[in-house]
């Protein structure tokens, strides 16, 4: 099963609504076990397709990581601009996951994280895993949001936090890892498994591939 590959079969970037459905060439209960449902939001313009677009061209594509845990990730990737928040509300409901990003080049788009949050609270499921990512990490040069603000806001909110870029690729696995590994002890754990502590596992991470930088 790992050698099936993952296609983007719908594309609708440039109309304005920019959504691309990561979908398996076949049905995934053929294959898997557990599915899970994952959104990636934020303003627009702060980096989510092509964070997705990272993830499937590398880790994902490669087949390991899914393999491994046997798990199927249906990403949705949704417009930011205002316009379309009506429709990216009906997808909260049964999402299992949240990758919520700002841009670091985007001080607009750091604070609209607040409301980003306030409206998932209201739609989304009340046990929803949520990350934030501060996007184009390799843009130091043109950084207005600092790396202790990302961290301080994730901390009051109590989601895990980390700088990525879709450019170099920065983190961007160990985004989906850590929400995958999640998810999967979430649906599999035994009454005396200790619970996965994300934070833990994301801060190990960074640590031993010393992934950090820009
Ligand atoms: N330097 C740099 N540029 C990035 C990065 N991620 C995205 N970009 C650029 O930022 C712009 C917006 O990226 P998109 O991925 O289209 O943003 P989006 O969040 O999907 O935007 P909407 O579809 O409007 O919601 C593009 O010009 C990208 O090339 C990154 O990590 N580093």
């Amino acid at each position: 099963m790992s050698t099936r590959k993952a296609s983007l079969t719908e594309k609708q970037a440039k109309n304005g609504t920019s959504k691309y459905v990561l979908e398996r060439c076949a049905s995934i209960n053929e294959y898997y076990d557990i599915a899970f449902k994952v959104m990636l939001l934020g303003d627009s313009a702060v980096g989510k397709t092509c964070l997705l677009v990272r993830f499937k061209d590398g880790a994902f594509l490669g087949g390991n990581f899914i393999a491994t845990v046997g798990i199927d990730f249906r990403i949705w990737d949704t417009a930011g601009q205002e316009r379309f928040r009506s429709v990216t509300h009906a997808y909260y409901r049964d999402a299992q996951a949240l990758l919520l990003l700002y841009d670091i080049t985007s001080k607009p788009s750091f604070d609209n994280i607040r409301a980003w949050l306030t409206e998932i609270h209201e739609h989304a499921q009340k046990d929803v895993v949520i990350m934030l990512l501060g996007n184009k990490s390799d843009m130091a040069a043109e950084r207005v949001v600092k790396t202790e603000d990302g961290e301080k806001l994730a901390k009051e909110y109590g989601v895990p936090f980390m700088e990525t870029s879709a450019k170099t690729g920065v983190n961007v696995d160990l985004a989906f890892q850590a929400i995958g590994k999640e998810l999967k002890h979430r649906a599999t754990q035994q009454p005396n498994e200790p619970k996965f502590q994300i934070h833990d596992y994301i801060e190990s991470q960074k640590h031993k591939t010393g992934c950090c930088g820009p």
